[in-house]
């Protein structure tokens, strides 16, 4: 059993406060949208997928303790609500995503003359808890187009060694993971030989989150920091590298943990394959290329301070953004549930693919 970031059952949401870990294991209760939009902010749970999912179970929990008698005001309700979750963290674009989604659901049910406003609640519910299931289906996809993928053309005749940065499994996920579901397939065919991890300064979630993961899982891996990356492809071996993404544009650029576009430079230099992996909804092509995507900056805090210690000189200035953009020429493909592209590859496979869902 995999660490679960969201505990979701029958109304009630629980989320696994990623602030705590790895010492402490503690689950709080989601009550409300409210409750919802600061767990994200806060960073308590994080990662685009779980963003998504935390930030619209929220309202589904939400609304089964309300009660409504017009249809309208529902619909008025389930608008505004969701306009404010996507101000949570603006770079991630799947909850953006999932509410653009669920506010075209609602116009529907509230144009169905066939459903009441309790009908409307309902079935508004339960599309979302389909979300959830639907998330861990298509993490299991994007692992196994991964590993096949890898398999083919990487590893050559023996196992292989994967370096991935921040955290994509179970931790930023609904179960499997993006990039780290990759790696759990590879571990699962018996093709894995090493994961190396980086500790992904300055949240840690590398250090923290997947590390816990890797251990957890008796996954073999080794933890570096992140300036030992290059230091790493120079002496040691690694078939390739694997993130995930917050939001991949038109043309392949892809927003992802602050550190990836240095990696991905890094990977050029030593011929080593880049791969992201996320889910297909991650692909924005209203966006022309990276140059469009909002970056977060996250508060210095976050920087100077190392579990509640200052360690940064007081009245240094710092920036911090959540983000960086690596360009669509670093990457080699995209994972995802419905196959693995090329970056030039999506502005021709996308629109038919999004046609056929
Ligand atoms: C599958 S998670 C995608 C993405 O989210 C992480 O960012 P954060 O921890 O700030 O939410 C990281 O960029 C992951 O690659």
């Amino acid at each position: 059993m995999s660490l679960e970031a969201i505990q979701y059952d029958n109304g009630k949401l629980k989320i696994l406060d990623q602030l705590l870990l790895p010492a402490k294991t503690e689950y709080i209760d989601i009550e409300n949208v409210e409750d919802g939009w600061k767990a994200i902010n806060t960073m308590q749970v994080r990662g685009a997928p779980a963003i998504a999912l935390v930030g619209s179970l929220s309202l589904a929990v939400e609304l089964l303790r309300g009660s409504f008698t017009d249809k309208t005001v529902l619909r008025q309700e389930i608008k505004n609500k969701l306009n404010y979750l996507i101000t949570s963290r603006p770079t991630a674009v799947n909850l953006k995503n999932a509410a653009s989604e669920l506010i075209a659901l609602a116009n529907r049910l509230e144009a169905d003359a066939k459903a009441d406003v309790d009908k409307m609640k309902s079935k508004f519910v339960f599309a979302i808890e389909e979300m959830l299931i639907k998330d861990i289906a298509d993490n299991m996809a994007i692992g196994d187009v991964g590993a096949k993928t890898i398999c083919k053309k990487d590893a050559g005749e023996g196992l292989v060694s994967i370096l991935t940065h921040c955290n994509t499994g179970s931790l930023a996920t609904a179960g499997y993971g993006t990039a780290l579901g990759v790696i759990r397939a590879l571990k699962a065919t018996n093709m894995l030989d090493h994961v190396y991890c980086t500790e992904t300064r300055p949240y840690n979630q590398g250090a923290r989150l997947t590390a816990y993961e890797l251990v957890f899982e008796k996954i073999p891996a080794t933890l570096i920091c992140d300036s030992a990356v290059a230091a790493l492809m120079k002496t040691k071996k690694v078939t390739a590298v694997i993130v995930g993404a917050d939001r991949v544009t038109a043309n392949g650029d892809t927003a992802n943990k602050i550190g990836t576009y240095q990696i991905a430079v890094v990977a050029k230099e030593h011929g080593i394959p880049f791969y992201v992996a996320a889910p297909f909804t991650t692909i924005d092509m209203s966006l022309p290329s990276g140059n469009s995507i909002v970056i977060e900056d996250r508060p210095a805090k976050e920087m100077t301070d190392v579990a509640g210690t200052r360690i940064a000189a007081p009245g240094i200035s710092c920036w911090n953004p959540a983000f960086d953009v690596t360009p669509a020429n670093l990457i080699t493909g995209i994972f995802t549930e419905k196959g693995c592209f090329k970056p030039a590859e999506l502005k021709e496979v996308v629109p038919k693919l999004q046609s056929e869902s």
